[in-house]
Order: C-alpha cells, then sequence, then structure tokens
C-alpha cells in the first residue's frame, strides 16, 4: 500500500485489539457505528465457535476523527477482548508465568510449529498462537470499514457472498441477483447477511448449511468459497506499468494474507485458462453514451487496471486447522507422537472470512485511488474522481444541478442550458406538468412520500434522455438511488448558499415562499438551516460545488459552464 497504510497489534485474548490507519483524506463522515456495523456482520455466520458468544465488538476511535469527521490524522482504533476477563493472568503482560497450560502439540495447518520454531515458543505454543487466531481479523475489519465509507462517499460498493463450502455449491450472484452484482454490491452484501451461511438465497443457504453439519457429524472442519465484488469502480485504479503496482497482484496480496486463504480468483481465474480467448476476453461495445462490455469475464481488470466493470474476485478458504477429532503431532517437550492440541474452534468460518476479504479488498482499492487521485480532504478528491468516472463517455452526460431550496437550480440552469446548447429539464416542473397541479397541491393532497416516488421516477426518466442540464428538486438526492442514476449519467453540481441567504431570496417574491410547502409557516431561514443540517451530507457528494452568494445567476451559470467541461472525460 503507498498512499494508505495500517498497522494492527493485539493478541486473541489479551486486552484489545488495536489499529492505526494512515492516509484518509480530511472531512470523511466517519462514526463508530459505521465500523460496528462491519464487525457485527464478521461475527455472524453458521458454524462460529463459541468464542463469538462472549464477543461483541465494538470500535473506539481514540484518534483521527473530530466532531464525526477525519482530520486527516491516523484513524486509531481500539476493539477490546471481553474473553480477556477470563485469561488475565494467563495473558498478562507483566513479569509471571509460566502459564499453567502450556500448548506443546502443534496443529497441522497452523501456526503452531512455524511460528513456534521461528519465535522460540515451543515451549508454549500460545506464543505463537494467540497472533495467528483470526480474532487479529476483526481489526482489519474495523479499519476495512472506515476504508468502505470513503468509497462508498464516492459510489464505489463492495460485497461478498458465499459461493461454496466444501462439496456444496451455491447459486452464484450473476443469477441469484444480477442486478445488485452489476448495479450495487453493498446491497448484495446485505443480502447475503440476510442467511445463515452468506449465500444469496434460502435453498443455497440451506445446502451449505448442511455441508457444515455434516463436517461437524465427523467432528470435522470444512473449508469454502468467497467472492467479493465491488460495483461503481472507475476505470484507472491500478496501473500496468510495474510488477507492484498492478491492482491483481495488490488484491491478490490482499486477499491471500487472510488467516487460511489459500488460492485467489481474479475475474474468470483458472475457469480461464481452459477456454479459447474468444470465449474469454469481453467485447468493447458503444452503447447508452459510453464505452461497455456486454459480458465481464476478467472482473473488471486489464493491464493491472481498473476497466470500469465491475470487480470480482474469489478467495478460497482451507478448513480450519483446529480439526475436533484431532490430527496426528508430536509433543514438542515429551517428542513423543501424540494427538494435536484442540483449541476452542470454528467448524467453518467461510461467512466470516467474506467480511474480512470486503475489508481487505476496501484497503487495496481505497489505497489505488488515493494512489491515482490524490486528495488531502474530501473536497479536493471529487473532481478528480469525477474525471475517471467519466472518462468511458463517448457523449458528455447530464449536468445535474442540486443544491437547496433557493440555490438557484432552475433560474441558473435555464441560462447554462443555453450556454451549453442542451436542453433544460427542471424536474420540478416536469412532475408538475404530468400531474397536472402544483408541487404544493400534491404534497397537500397525496403527501411528501408520494412525491417522492415521482420524483424519483421523474429523475430515472431524465437520465435516458440526451444529455441536458437537469434541475433538481431540492430534496431529490437525498437516497441512494438517486446517486446512482446520476454517477452512471453525468457530473453533479452543487449551488451552495447558506440559509441565510437562501431565505433572503425566497422572501423577496411570496409566490416563491407558497410554492415550498417544505418551508412551513415558521421563518423560512430557520426551516432551511434544519434542511441543510439534514442534508448537507448528501449534497456534499457533489462533483463539485459553485458557491453562489454575490454571483448573479449568469455568473453562476458561467462557473458552473467552466467546471463542467474541465470534469469532462478524455474521449468527449
Ligand atoms: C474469520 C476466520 C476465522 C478463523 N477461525 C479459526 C478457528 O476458529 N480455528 C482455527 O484453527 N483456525 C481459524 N482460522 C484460520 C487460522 O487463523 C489460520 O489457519 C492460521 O492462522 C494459519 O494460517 P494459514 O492457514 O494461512 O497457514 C480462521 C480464519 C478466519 C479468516
Ligand atoms: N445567484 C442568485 N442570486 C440572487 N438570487 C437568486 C440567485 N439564484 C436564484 N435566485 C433567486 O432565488 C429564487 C429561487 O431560485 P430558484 O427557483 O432557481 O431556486 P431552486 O434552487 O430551483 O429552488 P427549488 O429547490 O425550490 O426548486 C428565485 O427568485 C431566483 O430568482
Ligand atoms: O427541498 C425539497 O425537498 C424540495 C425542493 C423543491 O425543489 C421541490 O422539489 C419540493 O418543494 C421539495
Ligand atoms: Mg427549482
Amino acid at each position: 500500500m503507498t498512499r494508505l497504510r495500517f498497522m494492527t497489534a493485539g493478541e486473541s485474548h489479551g486486552p484489545a485489539l488495536t489499529g492505526i490507519l494512515e492516509g484518509l483524506p480530511a472531512g470523511l463522515h466517519l462514526e463508530a457505528a459505521d465500523l460496528d456495523r462491519d464487525l457485527a456482520r464478521r461475527q455472524r455466520g453458521y458454524g462460529r465457535g463459541g468464542r463469538m458468544k462472549i464477543e461483541k465488538d465494538t470500535a473506539e476511535i481514540l484518534g483521527g476523527v473530530r466532531f464525526g469527521k477525519t482530520l486527516g490524522s491516523p484513524l486509531a482504533l481500539l476493539v477490546r477482548n471481553r474473553d480477556f476477563e477470563n485469561w488475565r493472568e494467563r495473558m498478562q503482560a507483566a513479569p509471571g508465568g509460566p502459564d499453567p497450560k502450556p500448548v506443546r502439540v502443534p496443529r497441522p495447518g497452523h501456526a503452531d510449529l512455524t511460528g513456534g520454531i521461528k519465535y522460540g515458543h515451543t515451549k508454549d505454543l500460545r506464543g505463537v498462537l494467540e497472533r495467528a487466531s483470526a480474532r487479529e481479523t476483526a481489526m482489519r475489519v474495523a479499519l476495512g470499514a472506515a476504508a468502505r465509507v470513503l468509497l462508498r462517499e464516492l459510489g464505489i460498493g463492495i460485497g461478498s457472498y458465499v459461493r461454496s463450502i466444501g462439496p456444496a455449491e451455491a447459486t452464484p450472484a450473476h443469477d441469484a441477483a444480477p442486478g445488485l452484482y452489476r448495479e450495487d454490491a453493498y446491497e448484495l452484501g446485505l443480502l447475503a447477511d440476510g442467511f445463515e451461511t452468506r449465500a444469496l438465497d434460502e435453498a443455497s443457504s440451506r445446502h451449505l448449511a448442511e455441508a457444515i453439519d455434516e463436517a461437524r457429524r465427523r467432528r470435522d472442519t470444512v473449508g469454502g468459497v468467497v467472492e467479493v465484488v465491488a460495483t461503481g469502480v472507475p476505470v484507472g485504479l491500478g496501473s500496468h506499468v510495474h510488477w507492484d503496482r498492478r491492482l491483481d497482484a495488490r488484491l491478490a496480496g490482499a486477499l491471500s494474507s487472510i488467516p487460511a486463504i489459500k488460492a485467489v480468483e481474479l475475474g474468470d481465474g483458472f475457469a480461464a485458462a481452459g477456454l479459447y480467448g474468444s470465449e474469454v476476453h469481453d467485447p468493447i461495445h458503444l452503447s447508452a453514451g459510453r464505452l461497455t462490455r456486454a459480458r465481464n469475464r476478467a472482473g473488471g481488470l486489464e493491464g493491472g487496471i481498473t476497466n470500469g466493470e465491475p470487480l470480482v474476485v474469489r478467495a478460497a478458504m482451507k478448513p480450519i486447522a483446529t480439526v475436533p477429532a484431532a490430527l496426528g503431532s508430536v509433543d514438542l517437550h515429551a517428542l513423543e507422537e501424540r494427538s494435536a492440541h484442540v483449541e476452542r474452534s470454528d467448524t467453518c468460518a467461510v461467512p466470516a472470512a467474506g467480511i474480512v476479504a470486503e475489508a481487505m479488498v476496501a484497503l487495496t482499492l481505497a489505497d489505488a485511488l488515493l494512489e491515482a487521485l490524490g486528495g488531502d480532504t474530501m473536497d479536493a478528491l471529487r473532481l478528480p474522481f469525477a474525471k475517471l468516472r467519466l472518462s468511458t463517455r463517448v457523449e458528455p452526460g447530464h449536468a445535474f444541478l442540486l443544491g437547496p431550496m433557493g440555490s438557484g437550480k432552475t433560474r441558473s440552469g435555464l441560462i447554462l442550458a443555453k450556454r451549453l446548447g442542451r436542453p433544460f429539464i427542471d424536474l420540478d416542473a416536469r412532475i408538475e406538468s404530468r400531474a397536472g397541479t402544483s408541487i404544493a397541491q400534491i404534497f397537500q393532497t397525496a403527501g411528501e412520500e408520494a412525491f417522492r416516488e415521482l420524483e424519483e421516477v421523474a429523475l430515472r426518466e431524465a437520465t435516458r434522455e440526451a444529455p441536458a442540464v437537469i434541475a433538481l428538486g431540492g430534496g431529490a438526492v437525498v437516497r441512494e438511488s438517486a446517486w446512482r442514476s446520476i454517477r452512471k449519467s453525468g457530473v453533479a453540481v452543487h449551488l451552495h448558499a447558506e440559509p441565510d441567504e437562501l431565505a433572503r431570496r425566497l422572501i423577496a417574491n411570496e409566490r416563491e415562499v407558497l410554492a415550498r410547502p417544505l418551508l412551513g409557516d415558521g421563518p423560512p431561514e430557520v426551516r432551511l438551516a434544519e434542511l441543510a443540517r439534514e442534508r448537507d451530507r448528501w449534497y456534499a457528494r457533489a462533483d463539485v460545488r459553485v458557491e453562489t452568494t454575490g454571483l448573479s445567476p449568469e455568473e453562476v451559470a458561467g462557473a458552473v459552464s467552466g467546471l463542467v467541461r474541465a470534469v469532462l472525460g478524455p474521449l468527449v
């Protein structure tokens, strides 16, 4: 990793895991809850052992965040081990010991023997296994969750699901959830979270659970394959120019660093080796104003660089090394053959390994993104990211204007459309003309929810039309689906003004106030300030921001037109 660096420390039954992630841009909204969500996901999954019942992982943020936003300084995290209470004496940092119950019979397949010899722990292999335990991956998941928040802010979603456990295969995502597989891997991961084995449908999940039950019946363990998908990934992350900059290599390294992962496939991976070139490579098409692929056997990677298609990688996990019907081994003290040590353990951790794999992919992608684009702050990242995102477009795409009521989306938008020689679509006006009534009336008779549905449909339809200037309603961008439509089809420009200035503009004309039901009866500046608190986080996702205070509507249009041109990619 070159732009992001992370380190973790901590033993499985020590007091806590700690981690530092350095290189996150300043200004990213980040809360402990964002990290806890993924920590909880890692703890679930059919086949886990007793430890996960003891722990309830939560991350404490010790550095790098103030008032819910990253500072640009290292993110420092702590995840406590509840089980430490039961190990206080045996895991104390203070001088003491020896442990009354030393571990002396190494488990084949674990780090016990190799680590024991290397670090001189053969008298008590606990000196190795405490750190070789995959408890360590909890901190990777917490740090990876921060990287995911960064990526998600830019529209890159990461998710995983389980493809197989032992001999049992699950329905792959391209059949079970084709839409999410192409468009929203984050949701794909959440779909998998709904099943105890993290398959994507009930029948598959039952099938996978049976394979785990069978292993348990045999007093054995079982592995499997997880697939990690990332959607919304732009062209241009990674590089063909040097071996250690190829994203393929970095992903393979990151995934195979997860304990028990023994093989990684990029795109079709091993299957491609058995096919003809014409069957494997993904022909390039021109459609909907973009370079596109009808299939994605490359898994979104060509030449060590992302190609704009979803990233698809798989990781194969071997069965857990702690086999309950213990394997043959040698007591390193008595130097006699004995059954291997059995530590409380999982039967199958493939569902959890998927969450760890998501975290490693997130850290790797975030690193490559920051390497390609720089960015000490989130604001500095957005414009260069938009250029990458739009770089496979062969037509300009739409210019979306968003921002609060009174920011001038309608007024400046009309002027901008004339300047660019493009059609102007005012989403509010379009909804009104279709409904044959005013927005105020729609709010009054059908309610806000009904209006939001009309708004969503109108936005989706507008994005399919010829490149236009599209003025959005003030609340149209307060949902993920709107951002998916916007990011695919153009540039998002945030017109900004402070609530006081917005209120001044609107109060100047009583009709302006009456036309906006959300303003209610109170003082507009109070309501506008309230809305700003709710919505600024969504507006901040725009590719560029124009401060409109002190500019006439014409000047705003001029500024926007320059910015829109700056974002257009190399093919336009
Ligand atoms: C989420 C997760 C949970 C794991 N749980 C266990 C476990 O309970 N018992 C065990 O022996 N190994 C478990 N492992 C695997 C070991 O950590 C791993 O086999 C060990 O560190 C040796 O590394 P290697 O298998 O890569 O050679 C788990 C791995 C992961 C990713
Ligand atoms: N840059 C500006 N300077 C001064 N007044 C402005 C500016 N831009 C817009 N206005 C005025 O503010 C009022 C609201 O503008 P407009 O209708 O374009 O806002 P809007 O962003 O489309 O709001 P809504 O989200 O409610 O549709 C209008 O009276 C308009 O003339
Ligand atoms: O900010 C909002 O939620 C709204 C803004 C206007 O554009 C209209 O879409 C409607 O008045 C709602
Ligand atoms: Mg308007």
